[in-house]
């Protein structure tokens, strides 16, 4: 099965590298604007198949769609990542026609293709796809709530003290520092509501922290984070291809779930062949609709820049 994943920057060329060592594609194609890159990066990878043992191959492209035709999943990267003090809002203005641009063009070759969106912003450049390409809402799939959920557990396992394998939890809402929202109500040890092993302090921390995860990143490494990114990037894209039916928070779009319509946002959803192939809409307390609700006002705020810029 081909994978395509366009952006061969430090998320694209990470999210390529674990589709290919995992196997999880057997043709993986990597396309950049920047001439040479994506031919290098994936012969780089190439020549760690027989050390790492796989059998997928790696090719890039330098912005020649063709190559990219019938492709199963588009994992899109483009774009510029924020630098510090910057939020991922910021990026709209140049990211938003990047995207665009990409989803057009590989709609030319792959039709049928399942988009998993990652630029930033990504709520945003999710609704932008699924506004501006007219492809079934069942196909565009936002990544964010998987990177968000798997911080949440890292600094849950921090916190407790245990390997972060043994955490359960999910985060829901924007991808962004003021709009995510961790659910602590749903957040186990094994099994064991954290709030039994935890001070509520402590899981404010934990909540703070997971919120504000890449932002924490992005000031140590100077640039926004990539190995958690690619490799979240990847996850969905196996559970796609593998037809995993998994529960994997993912940004979608709602009509009427969780009080909310013309909206993508992050929502617990099973991924499979077909994409989005089910909302699990459960009902939140009054406390997480509020934060829920005030998630999708921000988010909203911002698609409506899609229409001032005139791209949807
Ligand atoms: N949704 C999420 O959870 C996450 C989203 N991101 C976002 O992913 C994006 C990529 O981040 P990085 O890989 O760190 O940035 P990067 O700068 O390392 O790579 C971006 C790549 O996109 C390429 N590009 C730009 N315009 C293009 C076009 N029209 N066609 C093809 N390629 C094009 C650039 O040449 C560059 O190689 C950023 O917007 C970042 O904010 C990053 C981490 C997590
Ligand atoms: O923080 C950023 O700008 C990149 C991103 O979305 C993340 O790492 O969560």
């Amino acid at each position: 099965m081909k994978v395509t994943v366009v952006g061969a920057g430090n998320v694209g060329a990470t999210c390529a590298n674990v589709l290919a060592q995992k196997e999880i594609a057997s043709e993986v194609v990597l396309l950049d604007i920047k001439e040479g890159v994506a031919e290098g990066k994936a012969m780089d990878m190439m020549q760690t198949s027989h050390m790492l043992g796989f059998d997928s191959t790696v090719i890039g492209s330098t912005n020649d769609y063709s190559k990219t035709a019938g492709s199963a999943v588009v994992v899109i990267t483009s774009g510029l990542p924020r630098k510090p003090g910057m939020s991922r809002e910021d990026l709209i203005g140049t990211n938003a026609g990047i995207v665009k641009s990409v989803v057009d063009n590989i709609l030319k070759y792959s039709p049928d293709t399942i988009f998993v969106i990652i630029s930033n912003p990504m709520d945003t450049m999710t609704y932008l796809a699924l506004k501006a390409s007219g492809v079934a809402k069942n196909r565009i799939i936002g990544m964010g709530g998987m990177l968000d959920s798997n911080r949440f557990k890292y600094y849950l396992s921090q916190a407790l003290g245990v390997t972060p394998t043994d955490v359960q939890g999910l985060v829901i809402g924007g991808h962004g520092d003021t709009t995510m929202i961790p659910l602590t109500r749903f957040a186990t040890y094994n099994g064991i509501p954290v709030s039994e092993l935890l001070s509520a302090e402590t899981l404010q921390k934990v909540v703070a922290d997971t919120m504000v995860g890449g932002a924490t990143l992005t000031k140590l490494l100077g640039t926004s984070a990539w190995y958690a990114p690619g490799a979240a990037g990847a996850t969905v894209v196996e559970a796609i291809v593998r037809d995993e039916k998994k529960v994997i928070t993912s940004c979608v779009y709602l009509e009427g779930e969780y009080g909310q319509k013309d909206i993508c946002i992050g929502v617990p959803v099973v991924i499979g062949k077909d994409g989005v192939e089910k909302i699990i809409d459960f009902k939140l307390n009054a406390e997480e609709q509020a934060l829920f609700n005030k998630s999708a006002d921000a988010v909203r705020g911002m698609n409506n820049i899609l229409s001032d810029m005139k791209l949807v």
